[in-house]
């Protein structure tokens, strides 16, 4: 199920550590590169990563470095698992080392300052000659290396990148789907952050479940409309990546997205909410940016707006809350019944 191909890993945080394992659970050979040399080497002294996933024991076949160059060295596909912030600088670094043959897939979830790029677009500026695709889908890195029954979607145009990716990850706790739409996956993966963020807060305060479910429905009829007007395809959000990832994000506990915004509930300020969790959150630039944008094109965002409000000018919940259920009516799928 594997096809002999080999494998690195960009970031060695949760998500990048947990893929690594993966593959090397099925007994493959996988470079873990990652920038903290103390990291990497108690990775092959002990076989733990006790920042990111302590006390797990992990596959005894990655090799852990902080070289890039040994990292890339005849490997056919390479997994990026870095934050947004840092994900164009990592890809620089590693494009001195790259091939034109090889596969490169982000798994990143986040939207880029300034130029307002999907990690996607940063691999075609950065790497035009090389096969891309993105990985996204409802995957919490927690219950991934507990081996629970988990799917994803590997999105790409390119036939030979999605079924060597299919091969590569496949196993009895892991399907992963196909798609063509690599912006719509990517953007199902990125703007569920936000929401999770809403629903954390939500569940802070003692929401019930109606308000839980009107709060994701919306989400997505809001996620649907931007990604549309962006180009993407709105059927893609009726999948994994998108209606999947809303749910899982949206949940639970171990998403971090959904923390901070408990953590803004319980009355932390966006300061201790995310320095609390010792993990990149992505949903909180995500919203600043994506507000920027829906501001810049006119595009109907009420739960963003106001989100943006609370999380960053401190508006209290229930007035947003209140004004938002006093709004004017309008329709449940725009797609039957467009909006007024
Ligand atoms: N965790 C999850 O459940 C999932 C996460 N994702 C996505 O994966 C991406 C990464 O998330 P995750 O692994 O969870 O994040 P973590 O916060 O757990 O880890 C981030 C990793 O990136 C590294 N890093 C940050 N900046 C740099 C840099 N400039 N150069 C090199 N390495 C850097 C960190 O290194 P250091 O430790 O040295 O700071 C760390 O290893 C995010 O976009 C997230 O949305 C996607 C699916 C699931
Ligand atoms: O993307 C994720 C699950 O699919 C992880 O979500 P968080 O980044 O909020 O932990």
């Amino acid at each position: 199920m594997t096809n002999g191909a080999k494998v690195a890993v960009l970031g060695g945080g949760s998500f990048g550590t947990v893929i690594a394992n993966l593959i090397g659970t099925k007994g493959e050979a996988v470079n873990l590169w990652m920038r903290d040399v103390q990291r990497a080497e108690e990775i092959n002294e002990t076989g733990e990563n006790s920042r990111y996933l302590p006390g797990r024991q992990l596959a005894e076949s990655i090799t852990a470095t902080a070289d890039m160059q040994a990292a890339l060295a005849d490997v056919d596909i390479i997994f990026v698992s870095i934050p947004s912030s840092s994900f164009r600088s990592v890809i620089a670094q590693a494009k001195v080392y790259l091939k034109p043959d090889q596969i490169v897939v982000s798994t990143t979830k986040g939207i880029e300052a300034d130029t307002f790029s999907l990690m996607s677009q940063i691999l075609a500026d950065e790497l035009p000659e090389n096969p891309i695709g993105v990985l996204s889908g409802p995957n919490l890195a927690k219950e991934i290396v507990q081996q629970q029954l988990t799917a994803t979607v590997i999105a790409s145009e390119s036939e030979k990148v999605r079924k060597a990716v299919q091969d590569i990850l496949h196993c009895a706790y892991f399907r992963i789907y196909a798609s063509t739409d690599m912006y719509g996956v990517e953007l199902g993966g990125t703007l569920k952050n936000i929401y999770a963020i809403a629903s954390g807060l939500s569940a802070a305060l003692g929401m019930g479940e109606n308000t839980k479910s009107m709060l994701m429905t919306r989400s997505l009829a809001e996620m649907s409309r931007f990604a549309v007007q962006l180009g993407a395809n709105p059927m893609t959000f009726l999948g994994l990546a998108g209606v999947g990832d809303l749910i899982v994000t949206c949940s639970s506990p171990l998403s971090r997205n959904y923390r901070v915004g408990f953590a803004l509930g319980e009355g932390k300020s966006l300061v201790e909410a995310v320095e609390s969790l010792g993990e990149v959150a992505e949903g909180v630039n995500t919203l600043r940016y994506v507000k920027e944008k829906a501001d810049e094109l006119g595009i109907y965002m009420p739960l963003v707006r106001g989100l943006f409000e609370v999380v960053f000018n401190g508006a209290p919940v229930s007035q947003v809350a209140k004004m938002m259920m006093l709004n004017t009516q309008s329709s449940d799928v725009e797609f039957i019944l467009p909006r007024d």
